[in-house]
C-alpha cells in the first residue's frame, strides 16, 4: 500500500519508528512532516495527509500527535475522510471492518512503540466488510453533504 504519514512535534519521535515498521511490512511511505521537532500545530499535518488520501494519491493515512485526538479531528474536517483515533488494536480493526476508516491516528503520549505497531498492523490487515455497514457509511456521507455546502 501507499501510505501518507504525518504528526506534530509530540508525535515526531514515534513517526520514524512507524515509518520503518511500515517499510518492513512492505508498504511505500511518504512523510508529510513536520521535519524538525520544533513545536508546531497538528491541524496543518492532519489536513495535509487527509487531502492526499482524499485525492487518492495514497491508499491510507497515519497521523500521530500527543493523544491522536486533535490531528484526527483536523483530518475529519476534510470531506471524504473517516479518521479514527485508537489506543488499542480492537477498535483499529473494527474501524476498518465496519466504518471503512481511511486514516488511523494515535497518540505518542498514550501508546508505546509496540502497542502502536500492533494498532497499525491490525488496521492495515483489516478489510471493510460492506453489507449492512455500507449503508451506514453512506449515511455518514449524507451528513457530510448536508453540512459541507
Ligand atoms: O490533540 C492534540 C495533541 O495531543 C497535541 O500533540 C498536543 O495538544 C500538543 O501539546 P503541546 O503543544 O503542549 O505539546
Amino acid at each position: 500500500m501507499k501510505i501518507a504519514i504525518g504528526s506534530d512535534h509530540v508525535g515526531f519521535e514515534l513517526k520514524p519508528v512507524i515509518i520503518e515498521y511500515l517499510k518492513e511490512l512492505g508498504h511505500e511511505v511518504e512523510d508529510f512532516g513536520p521535519y524538525t521537532s520544533e513545536r508546531t500545530d497538528y491541524p496543518k499535518y492532519g489536513k495535509k495527509v487527509a487531502e492526499e488520501v482524499v485525492a487518492e494519491n495514497f491508499d491510507a493515512g497515519i497521523l500521530i500527535c500527543g493523544t491522536g485526538v486533535g490531528i484526527s479531528i483536523s483530518a475529519n474536517k476534510v470531506k471524504g475522510i473517516r479518521a479514527v483515533v485508537c489506543s488499542e488494536p480492537y477498535s483499529a480493526k473494527l474501524s476498518k471492518e465496519h466504518n471503512n476508516t481511511n486514516i488511523l491516528a494515535f497518540g505518542s503520549r498514550v501508546v508505546g512503540i509496540e502497542l502502536a505497531k500492533m494498532i497499525v498492523s491490525e488496521w492495515l490487515n483489516a478489510e471493510f466488510e460492506g453489507g449492512r455497514h455500507q449503508n451506514r457509511v453512506e449515511m455518514i456521507k449524507e451528513i457530510e453533504k448536508e453540512y459541507n455546502r
